[in-house]
């Protein structure tokens, strides 16, 4: 069996959310959780302000039957529900085989300023992907909170995959939600994948859907326009894609693990591989988010 701690750590505590066990990271710089079902971060609280980044429906399920809703969850080795063969396939877990297995810590690392915390899955070969496609998240946790998904490709051949990391940003109403720093063309999914122009001010009065593609080493921001003028911070790199999604009130109204006007809180930006990427035997590819 795995252990998840194999030493006592000052800044990292394991606790329990129903079934699922959970990692407590408290730092001079922030407080924060993340789950080994998944290696599903659910909490990311920066000390400077108090805030939470992060949404995390109230009706998440926490007894593995299924993925958790909110969060940063991680898409691995395909995202939706394309296996990277590009072929479309609804019986495929959506979103790959990482978010609904549990993890286990492969290294905790404290400094003064910083802990890192490595998680790698159980279960690995599954669905068509060799045992020596590897994959590893990595978070570390100061004043930001990176999260590098880490794809390793041990094996004599290339591989192709895509990936995403999902992640579920709070914000005080989505009618009064801005993105700043994402512009140009965009899949929307939501009208069968047609190619549009994504117009100025980047604002939600709608379900929304849409793949950005970008190029490599794109930073962006997200800002919140409302009473408080909230600011969440996202850098990222690795990505070809900036995914933007919330399912508007219809959508959540269906989801069980969603409340009902859950859509006016959270909105998902996410750093993502929706166009595939080769790796070569012995290459590595990071997929990095950077939250504040
Ligand atoms: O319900 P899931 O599997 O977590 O997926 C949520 C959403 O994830 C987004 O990334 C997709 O673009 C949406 O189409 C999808 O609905």
């Amino acid at each position: 069996m795995y252990t998840f701690m194999n030493a006592d750590y000052s800044s990292v505590s394991a606790s329990y959310r129903e079934q699922i066990t959970t990692l407590t990271i408290k730092t001079q710089h922030c407080n924060a959780e993340i789950a080994l079902f998944g290696a599903h971060l659910l909490s990311f609280i920066p000390n400077s302000d108090g805030r939470e980044r992060l949404w995390l429906s109230p009706n998440a399920v926490m007894n593995k039957s299924k993925p958790i809703r909110g969060g940063v969850p991680i898409c691995w080795p395909w995202f939706s529900n394309i296996h990277p063969k590009n072929e479309v396939n609804e019986q495929l877990p959506a979103h790959g085989f990482v978010r609904n297995q549990d993890w286990h810590v492969h290294a905790i690392t404290e400094t003064q300023d910083e802990t890192v915390i490595m998680l790698s899955p159980n279960q690995l070969g599954m669905f068509g992907f060799s045992n020596k496609i590897s994959v590893f998240v990595e978070f570390t946790f100061s004043e930001k909170c990176s999260i590098k998904l880490i794809t390793k490709n041990a094996g004599k051949r290339s591989v192709r995959i895509t990936a995403a990391l999902h992640s579920y940003f709070n914000v005080n109403d989505i009618h009064q939600t801005e993105i700043l720093g994402i512009e140009g063309e965009y899949l929307d999914k939501t009208r069968g994948n047609a190619i549009f122009k994504q117009s100025k001010p980047y604002l939600f009065t709608g379900e929304t859907d849409r793949i950005h593609l970008q190029s490599d080493n794109h930073k962006f921001e997200l800002i919140t326009v409302n009473s408080n003028n909230d600011n969440i911070a996202i850098e990222q790199r690795g990505h070809d894609s900036v995914v933007v999604w919330n399912p508007w009130q219809e959508k959540s109204e269906a989801m069980a693990d969603m409340q009902d006007t859950g859509y006016l809180n959270m909105l998902c930006i996410e750093a993502a591989v929706t166009q595939g990427i080769d790796l070569a035997a012995n290459a590595e590819h990071e997929l990095v988010q950077i939250i504040s």
